[in-house]
């Protein structure tokens, strides 16, 4: 058997046709433009480069994008301050912070200083807590990105055993919140899980989100299971190129699963294309709007 590819490429530019169709709506009728600012400190360039592209699609929906850059000496009150500045800023509905922060800033005192409504990432600790007692929150972008893909491959996930391996807040937690809100029998495994291999093989879904490249091997997955793919690692390969591999190895994966979601072009796509759901959701309710359907848990 082979697996159907999940083609999460695709799926995100459906989702990124929808936000448009629906802020181009608002912008005519309300005359509100859905704005993101996104923080960078430092320069690491991959986040340059990921920074870039979300740029990119925010203003291709047709949303204002705002882009601050603070160099990686940047102190606390500075960044404290800007943050600030755009919880006060009107045009401004979403907010983002892109993580890792260099080592001299408290990652969670810059996050829990958002404005939460603006908190487009779903990592302000009140996000996570109404997510966990299943209230209305902003809801973390890659996993929010996976139950979409999810939900659309199966109609209902209800009663469908799920293994998530990792247990990130940015990933492993609300993906488990996520499932279990839709109804699935939950279990998170990690780097401590006995027998994971014998965990894994019980999932008709199985997520992975621990940052290793390759490390789910196909023996470990039930026949035709949904396999969801978290990671991007880039990898050298022999003739010292570099590419990108997921935390599972797709090559025998692919054989034994029912859906899988490749890296590239499986989970990163959808993560940002969910973080413009998510500043269109948050420009919504801040204005009292009709909130958009089908891009939100
Ligand atoms: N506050 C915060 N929120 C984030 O959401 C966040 C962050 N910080 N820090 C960095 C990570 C990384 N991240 C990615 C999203 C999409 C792709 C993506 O679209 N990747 C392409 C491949 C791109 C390539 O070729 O390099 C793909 O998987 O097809 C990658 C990486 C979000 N992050």
């Amino acid at each position: 058997m082979s697996a159907k590819i999940i083609d999460g490429k695709a799926f995100a530019a459906t989702v990124r046709e929808k936000v448009k169709s629906h802020v181009t709506r608002i912008k005519e009728e309300d005359g509100i433009t859905p704005g993101l600012a996104v923080v960078l400190v430092g320069e690491d360039p991959a986040s340059q480069v990921y920074v870039r592209s979300k740029g990119k699609q925010t203003v291709e929906v047709g949303m204002k994008s705002v882009e601050h850059k603070l160099d990686a000496e940047t102190s606390e009150a500075d960044l404290l301050a800007l943050i600030d500045q755009l919880n006060n800023d009107a045009s401004i509905h979403g907010i983002l912070v892109q993580l890792p922060l260099p080592k001299h800033l408290n990652e969670d005192l810059v996050i829990n200083s958002i404005d939460p409504a603006k908190d487009v990432d779903g990592f302000h600790i009140s996000n996570v807590g109404l997510l966990g007692t299943g209230q209305r929150s902003m809801v973390p972008c890659t996993p929010l990105g996976c139950l979409m893909m999810l939900r659309d491959y199966h109609g209902s996930l209800s009663g469908l055993n799920a293994v998530v391996i990792g247990r990130s807040n940015i990933v492993g937690k609300p993906m488990a919140q996520l499932l279990l809100g839709d109804s699935c029998t939950v279990t998170i495994a990690h780097s401590r899980t006995k027998d994971l291999p014998e965990v894994v093989r019980r999932a008709d879904i199985v997520v992975a989100a621990v940052g290793r490249p390759e490390m789910v091997p196909g023996d470990w997955i039930r026949e035709g299971a949904t396999v969801i793919d978290v990671g991007i690692n880039r990898i050298e390969k022999e003739d010292g190129k570099t590419k990108l591999v997921g935390d599972v190895d797709f090559e025998s994966v692919s054989k034994v699963a029912g859906a899988i979601t490749p890296v590239p072009g499986g989970v990163g796509p959808m993560t940002i294309a969910c973080l413009l759901a998510n500043t269109l959701t948050a420009c919504c309710r801040a204005n009292g709007l009709m909130e958009p359907e089908g891009l939100t848990a």
